[in-house]
């Protein structure tokens, strides 16, 4: 039990992750200092995402931060009923169906499972801009919309959240107030969205694992999860190392639009999905995601101002080409573009 009594989430519900297992070196920052401003937790904030990219967010002792706790705990149960419904109902809010990015989407993997049935890794995208009344929605399944409220409140809790960090960053990196946020409001269209994960049971597979390393390709990213089985590269070793679920903290990474903003300064690592260690490994896996990305018609391109000035432009970000926000995504999604971190000689051979 902790300050905040019992059963603030449900992770004693999963088998336990291993205590002996090495885990990734995430530093914990508050939000409640955060919001406070505390000088200390913004420093530690901004080292953070200049050396790995990914850090906790303690949620527990922030109003919001509590509400994103329980807001998840009610989401993940209604990704647990949406994945149980039949595969017949479920493609009716298909990707191919409704946008080429939000919706729900069923990838096969390779694999036999020992029923013969197939394996499946499924996903469902949900726009911020349907939940804050921004576009007309587009269709969703039927339990979406039960559950409408959670999600909007969801939604504006995690973006609040996002406000907070930008703010902090924007501050350390001596840009003009705004400079970040002003890129990322609730009431423009942006590729903002919340989207289920679920993974089956299956082993390891060395090529599956490969095909899922990836940067995400938006500006902040809010995860909640309750199974180990997200690893990061660590930029001093180069090994892959799991990342441990904390119940009441977040796991919050940057992602490639804000290392292009800062030319650099800041960092998108490199991470991937694998099946979680045992005794986990026999339980199915689903994860909650808040993507913040930058409104629609934001140009993904270096900021003016403060630290970024002083970084030389380097000859791949001069060859990049300049798109907005809304193209970056449709083409990273399809594979079209690189990650920052694949791209040779790019921002990331700065370091
Ligand atoms: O499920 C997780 O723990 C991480 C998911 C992830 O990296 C993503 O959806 O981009
Ligand atoms: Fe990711």
């Amino acid at each position: 039990m902790d300050s905040n009594g019992p059963a603030l989430t449900s992770h004693p519900q999963y088998p336990p992750f291993p205590e002996t297992l090495d885990t990734a070196p995430l530093v914990t920052i508050s939000l409640a200092r955060l919001e406070s401003r505390d000088d200390a937790e913004s420093n530690t904030l901004f080292k953070a995402s200049r050396d790995l990219g990914f850090f906790y967010l303690d949620l527990k002792d922030s109003n919001i931060g509590r509400s994103i706790i329980s807001g998840a705990e009610q989401l993940k149960d209604v990704q647990q009923s949406f994945y149980s419904r039949p595969q017949s109902e479920k493609i009716q809010y298909a990707r191919e169906k409704i946008d080429p990015f939000f919706g729900y989407r069923r990838v096969e993997l390779p694999l036999v499972n020992s029923e013969k049935t197939p394996v499946l890794v499924e996903t469902y995208n949900l726009r911020k801009d349907d939940f804050v009344g921004n576009r007309e929605s587009l269709p969703c399944h039927p339990l979406i919309l039960q559950n409408w409220e959670i999600f909007q409140s969801y939604v504006q809790s995690c973006h609040k959240v996002v406000h907070l960090l930008l703010e902090h960053l924007e501050s350390h990196l001596q840009l003009r107030k705004g400079a970040l946020v002003d890129m990322h409001r609730l009431h423009e269209c942006s590729g903002d969205h919340v989207r289920f994960n679920r993974a089956p049971v299956y082993p390891f597979s060395k090529d599956l694992v490969k095909a899922g390393e990836h940067t995400d390709f938006g500006s902040l990213t809010i995860l909640m999860n309750w199974l180990g089985g997200l690893q990061i590269r660590l930029p001093s070793t180069e090994q892959w190392t799991y990342v441990k679920p904390i119940p009441g903290s977040a796991i919050v990474n940057l992602g490639d639009a804000l290392v292009k903003f800062t030319a650099g300064i800041l960092r998108s690592n490199v991470h991937r999905v694998v099946p979680p260690p045992p005794p986990q490994n026999n339980t199915v896996r689903d994860s909650l995601v808040y993507f913040a990305r930058p409104e629609d018609n934001v140009i993904l391109k270096r900021l003016k101002g403060g630290m970024v000035n002083q970084c030389p432009e380097i000859q791949a970000e001069k060859e990049e080409p300049e798109i907005t926000a809304a193209e970056w995504i449709l083409r990273r999604s399809v594979g079209d573009l690189k990650g920052i971190y694949t791209l040779k000689g790019g921002l990331e051979s700065r370091r």
